[in-house]
């Protein structure tokens, strides 16, 4: 069986180390570059890669997945910052490169996967919803790129049901005090020493309240979802949103 030719970007940070050693560590991958930031591209091309795993910043993504994307290599993208602007650029380049797939996983863990999944699936039935989410103080973004996730599916699910906004008496309050406002579910973000990454989906309703609750407790967390991305990409041409798409939830 011939190995999958994977490269790293961000291979010295603090995911991107986590995956080296992970890519390392899979009998079906090798790990072909390892590049960090200044590290030049053109190593992708005269390696071989199939896939290029990024982990950089949401100020490098970009140009990383424009040069992948137009020369065929494959991406899986755990890397934050996504718009709708970004998402659709991404898709003119991949329109202009059939056959090239791009994972982009707001989150590897298959417990902030599930979060995501069942706050979904709860937003319907409770009348206030808000998201927390408490990562270490080394983060690039706030709020994280799975709370934003989180917060639009649950904002989708509510006006499915055709619930209308949640009820907030606030009528003065000091600036952020009541988080950020993403699709009009309050995101509020932590940065605390000591932690990696975590998050509380908090509902509530007359006379009770609900809580989910997803703990990375290690980076090593993500890395079976990295692998599943590098394994899966070359088989779905386009853009996957979510990791969930390659895994049987239901
Ligand atoms: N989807 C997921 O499950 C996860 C996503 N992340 C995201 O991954 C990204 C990286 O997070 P961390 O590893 O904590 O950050 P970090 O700051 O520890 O590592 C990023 C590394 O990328 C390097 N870099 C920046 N631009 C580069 C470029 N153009 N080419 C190559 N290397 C470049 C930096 O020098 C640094 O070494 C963030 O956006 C973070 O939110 C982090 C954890 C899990
Ligand atoms: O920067 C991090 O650490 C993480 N980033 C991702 C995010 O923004 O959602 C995933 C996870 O929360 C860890």
């Amino acid at each position: 069986m011939s190995k999958q030719r994977v490269a790293v970007l961000g291979a010295r940070g603090r995911m991107g180390s986590e995956a080296v050693r992970a890519v390392e560590a899979a009998e079906d991958m090798e790990l072909v570059a390892a590049l960090g930031r200044g590290d030049p591209l053109d190593a992708l091309a005269e390696t071989g890669a199939e896939v290029a795993v990024d982990l950089t910043h949401p100020d490098s993504v970009m140009a990383n997945l424009e040069y992948c994307v137009t020369r065929g290599v494959h991406a899986v993208v755990g890397t934050t910052g996504w718009t709708e602007e970004r998402l659709a650029l991404l898709r003119g380049w991949l329109d202009a490169s059939p056959g090239t797939g791009v994972l982009i996983a707001p989150n590897f863990g298959i417990g902030a996967v599930l979060t995501m999944r069942f706050a979904r699936q709860a937003a319907r039935f409770f009348e206030s919803v808000e998201v927390v989410e408490l990562h270490h103080p080394g983060k690039a973004d706030a709020p994280s790129g799975t709370a934003v996730r989180t917060a639009q599916l649950v904002a989708e699910a509510r006006r499915d049901a055709g619930l209308p906004a949640q009820p907030d008496a606030t009528s003065t309050a000091l600036d952020g005090a009541r988080g950020a406002d993403v699709d009009g579910v309050p995101v509020h973000a932590v940065r605390l020493r000591g932690l990696v990454a975590h998050q509380e989906v908090l509902f509530g309703d007359e006379g009770e309240t609900f809580t989910l609750r997803h703990d990375s407790l290690h980076r090593s967390s993500f890395m079976p979802g990295v692998l599943l991305g590098v394994r899966r990409v070359s088989a779905a041409p386009g853009l996957t949103f979510g990791l969930e798409h390659f895994l049987d939830l239901d």
